[in-house]
């Protein structure tokens, strides 16, 4: 599917990624990675996850994107959500899943940084397309949700 462009130029084409939601049985901590050197918005925090290649459904997407990125090999993926977010690099599909069982040891294979953080988080900036999932984890644990405290780390690293 495409978007129509506002400057008369070609429509955008979305991209489709699929993004992991790891919650740690233990404690319901959730998984957050920083994005690797390279990438736009590197150093910003995420949930783990990928773009989708060609004929590949999201839960493959995300087993081969956790397995190359993470190290480790999820046992289930949930579909929760799908968003999206217009990027000034891309325009984007997000397909959340929840996954809460996994094998393997954490690996940070591409010099990212990882943290189980609790809600609200305390990683910055992350990035905005994050922003509503944010929102309804923090509801459905019965949690208040400021969206400037995100925004405003965002707006200062350039958003
Ligand atoms: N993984 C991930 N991507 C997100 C999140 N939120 C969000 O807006 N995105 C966007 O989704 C896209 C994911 O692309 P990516 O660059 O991480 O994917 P990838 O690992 O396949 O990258 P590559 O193949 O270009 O190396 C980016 O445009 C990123 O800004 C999130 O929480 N996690």
């Amino acid at each position: 599917m495409t978007e129509l462009s506002t400057t008369g130029a070609e429509p955008r084409k979305y991209t489709e990624v699929a993004v992991g939601v790891l919650i740690r049985e233990s404690d319901n901590a959730l998984l957050i990675t920083s994005r690797p050197a390279g990438k736009p918005r590197a150093g910003w925090w995420e949930f783990p996850g990928g773009k989708l290649e060609k004929g590949e459904t999201v839960e493959q997407a995300l087993r081969r994107e956790l397995q190359e990125e993470l190290g480790i090999t999820i046992a289930n993926c949930i579909a929760w959500k799908v968003t999206e977010h217009s990027y000034t690099h891309a325009l984007v599909r997000l397909h959340w899943c929840k996954v809460t069982q996994w094998t393997g040891e954490f690996e940070m294979r591409e010099g990212q940084q990882m943290s189980w953080q609790q809600l609200p988080l305390t990683v910055q900036p992350v990035l905005e397309g994050s922003f509503p999932v944010l929102q309804w984890l923090s509801e459905e644990r019965g949690l208040p949700f400021d969206v400037a405290q995100y925004a405003n780390a965002a707006l200062a690293d350039g958003l």
